[in-house]
């Protein structure tokens, strides 16, 4: 969530403001290059504290499984002294913040602004995070809870399904110290001056509206918050080795920042690419287990991919890798910085969502928008080699109806969603931060 924060500040130090920007200090050493005005940019560090149970020297939520981020939520519970300290230094106008339930108390006791800002998809936030879905306040949600949308929730595409929502069931369960994970976002809407959010009206009005009515909040749109193009060349071992393959012919498939697959659907997913007979550029973490990812690989895979089959356990460019002329197919899950990525670039989308925000960002592209393929998986969350294979050629296949549907679909939105209307929408959302000020 760190990097579209520091999209937003990039565009605002664009038009002359300034911002503090507090993270851990590791942060700051992985984020340094994207911060793209560093003298009005300030990174201020955070130190991370330990708490029982979270390995030690943990700082980001990419440093462990998914599982212990509720003990994360609880150690940046208690940076709030070195946060509040850093406010009353630098004063300044307004704060962004998102999971810190406790920023506004810490504002208004200075009369500052605050603007909880939401980096996930708009109808992520909807579906689950809004009075309208009365979370039981001394009982943990039911499956059966979670399966009917809250009144008045505007989709009937954009949903989950079956056993889906037990993805969600975390919502009412400890995010931090005697708090849950819903009644921290809860709390962190509510108390705000105003809602921002990643997205736009053009994809998401609806959904916008519904949660600003929900919270009785103004609701400012800031647009994707797509980077700029990255300064640094694609790394030489890949433009080498994309360069070896015909325009749009390789599938690149990459998980985001925090998912680690079980060893079994790991291998089930190489060998899924192994049967498209296309070439392919993975990047994933090793499965659960694997210390690498080439210990995790299946029998004889490498020797049968040799030559059209990469398999990589470290972090790409992906946003090149996803400009290189020879890629064609992006195999995701569908994060909302991805689910972007894979919108205003040229390839064809085919997604595996794992959680719940995923999986409804994967509704709207496959669903509402038309513009990308959602592979099946069965009652046990599954997904086959053979049907990664049939999803990935059903879009590669440039003869097929599929095919062309889909790239027409993406063509239209890509073209919408250009360069202009993202500029308009800082614009506006600057506007909209002096009347919250003034
Ligand atoms: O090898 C890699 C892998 C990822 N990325 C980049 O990392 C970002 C990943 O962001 P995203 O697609 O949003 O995935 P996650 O990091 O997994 O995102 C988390 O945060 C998202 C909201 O920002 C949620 O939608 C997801 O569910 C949650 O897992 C993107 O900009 C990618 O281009 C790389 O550059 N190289």
């Amino acid at each position: 969530h760190m990097t579209p924060f520091l999209h937003l500040s990039n565009r605002l130090a664009e038009r002359g403001y300034s911002s503090t920007f507090l993270l851990p200090i590791k942060a700051i050493q992985q984020l340094q290059h994207l911060n793209l005005y560093p003298h009005l940019i300030t990174f201020h560090p955070l130190t991370v504290p330990h708490v029982e149970g979270l390995p030690e020297g943990t700082q980001n939520a990419s440093d462990i499984p998914i599982q212990f981020t509720y003990l994360l939520a609880a150690a940046m519970d208690r940076t709030r002294d070195q946060v509040e300290r850093v406010i009353r230094d630098t004063k300044p106008k307004l704060i962004f913040y998102d999971v810190a339930h406790w920023v506004p108390e810490i504002t208004k006791a200075f009369g500052i602004k605050a603007i909880n800002y939401s980096v996930v998809s708009a109808a992520s936030i909807a579906i689950v995070l809004v009075p309208a879905r009365n979370v039981p306040k001394d009982k943990p949600i039911t499956e059966a809870e979670l399966l009917v949308p809250p009144a008045g929730y505007p989709s009937s595409t954009v949903v989950l399904r079956g056993h889906e929502v037990r993805s969600l069931l975390f919502i009412s369960q400890p995010f931090g110290e005697g708090i849950t994970f819903y009644e921290r976002i809860y709390k962190a809407m509510k108390e705000s001056d105003a809602l921002a959010i990643r997205t736009c009206n053009e994809t998401e009005g609806k959904f916008c509206e519904y949660i600003g009515s929900q919270y009785g909040k103004p609701v400012f749109l800031t647009g994707p918050m797509l980077p700029e193009p990255p300064k640094m060349p694609l790394e030489d071992r890949w433009v080498k080795w994309l360069s070896g393959f015909q325009p749009g012919s390789v599938v690149f498939c990459a998980f985001g920042s925090q998912i680690v697959l079980e060893k079994n659907q790991f291998q089930e997913l190489v060998l899924g690419l192994e049967l498209t007979g296309l070439p392919f550029l993975v990047a994933l973490k090793p499965p659960m287990g694997a210390a690498t990812v080439e210990e995790a690989l299946p029998k004889g895979f490498e020797e049968r991919v040799k030559g059209r089959g990469v398999v990589w356990g470290g972090w790409v460019q992906q946003l090149m890798i996803l400009e290189h002329p020879s890629v064609g197919c992006f195999v995701s899950h569908c994060g909302f910085g991805s689910m972007w990525e894979s919108l205003m670039s040229d390839c064809r989308a085919v997604l595996i969502p794992h959680l719940g925000d995923q999986i409804l960002n994967t509704r709207f592209m496959a669903e509402e928008l038309k513009v990308a393929v959602e592979v099946v998986r069965d009652e046990k969350a599954w997904f086959s080699k053979e049907n990664l294979s049939k999803s990935i050629k059903s879009v590669m296949d440039k003869g097929s109806v599929m095919c062309s549907m889909l790239k027409e679909n993406h063509r239209k939105w890509r073209e919408m969603l250009n360069k202009g209307l993202m500029n308009s929408y800082v614009d506006k959302f600057i506007e909209n931060m002096h009347e919250l000020v003034n």
